[in-house]
């Protein structure tokens, strides 16, 4: 992952993060990706490892899935919002590329400590590291909450200290539907990313109007993470099927319509990420 970041940040383009809640999602995802020849991150969310398996089920799958549907854009397996230092490392030794590890909620000196770990034992397997800072306001890791804006300081000291890949800075994004027009600290954002000098995460990157995605990315942001808008999707071509035939059963014809309408919105965002062609 640090190396389709670091690209992009040159670039002055961004890597869509995707969440997968299915396995056909991983495939939709993938395939969206291969069609707009753009690199693609197949998020797992730490959340939802234990439902889809298990952390080697989700690397074997989603490998699986490279490999038949002859993928050949580059691909991160990624565990996002990760909650111990154990599962970090758990994810690693399935053979996920990347990995956050997310110690927002604690304090900075024991985020920091948790970061630490997690890169010197990411290091040797060539994983790449997220950390985050601040809090990001909805549901974050099941804690509902309020925005937390990073510190400057905090973010410099978690860079320096721990060498991470990527920053996680919140600063005013929001995980699910935003209520009005969402308000990113472009000011914050400008002067971590400048102090930083790393690759910016945007989490809760669904629903935010393009002209605010664009200067994110301007500002240093290479990697935008997005689940909101895909289970919206999902969800909505799904209920549509199920509405129009009340004696449908078929599971394949419920559910590929969703796979379908995930496979669009990941395209729609690549495009607006302008990360197409840069396979
Ligand atoms: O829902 C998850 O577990 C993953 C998300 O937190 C992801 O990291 C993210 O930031 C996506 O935000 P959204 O598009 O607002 O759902
Ligand atoms: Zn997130």
């Amino acid at each position: 992952m640090k190396e389709m970041i670091e690209k992009a940040k040159d670039g002055k383009y961004a890597i869509g993060a995707f969440n997968i809640n299915s396995f056909q999602w991983a495939e939709a995802i993938l395939e969206a990706a291969q069609e707009e020849n753009s690199p693609v991150i197949v998020s797992s969310s730490d959340r939802l490892v234990d439902y889809l398996g298990g952390f080697k089920t989700i690397a074997a799958m989603v490998n699986r899935i490279v490999e038949e549907k002859n993928i050949t854009i580059p691909v991160a397996l990624h565990l996002d919002h990760g909650m111990s230092v154990a599962r970090c490392k758990e994810a690693i030794d399935a053979g996920y590329t990347s990995v956050m590890i997310d110690g927002s909620h604690h304090p900075i000196a024991e985020n920091i400590a948790m970061t630490k770990q997690v890169v010197d034992y990411a290091r040797p397997h060539g994983v790449s590291v997220e950390a985050e800072v601040g809090t990001v306001g909805g549901n974050e890791d099941g804690l509902i909450g309020g925005i937390q804006y990073a510190d400057t300081a905090e973010c410099v000291s978690i860079v320096k200290e721990t060498g991470i890949d990527a920053l996680a800075a919140a600063l005013g994004s929001v995980h699910g539907p935003y209520q009005g027009e969402p308000k990113l600290g472009f000011a914050e954002m400008k002067e971590i990313s400048e102090l930083t000098n790393i690759p910016l995460v945007l989490h809760g990157g669904s629903g935010i109007p393009e002209y605010q995605i664009q200067k994110s990315i301007e500002l240093g942001h290479a990697k935008i993470n997005v689940n909101t808008e895909c289970l919206q999707a999902w969800t909505k071509a799904v209920r549509e099927v199920l509405a129009n035939d009340s004696h449908l059963y078929d599971p394949r014809a419920i559910l590929t319509p969703g796979k379908e309408a995930v496979k669009e919105t990941v395209k729609a965002k690549i495009r607006e990420f302008k990360s197409s062609n840069k396979a």
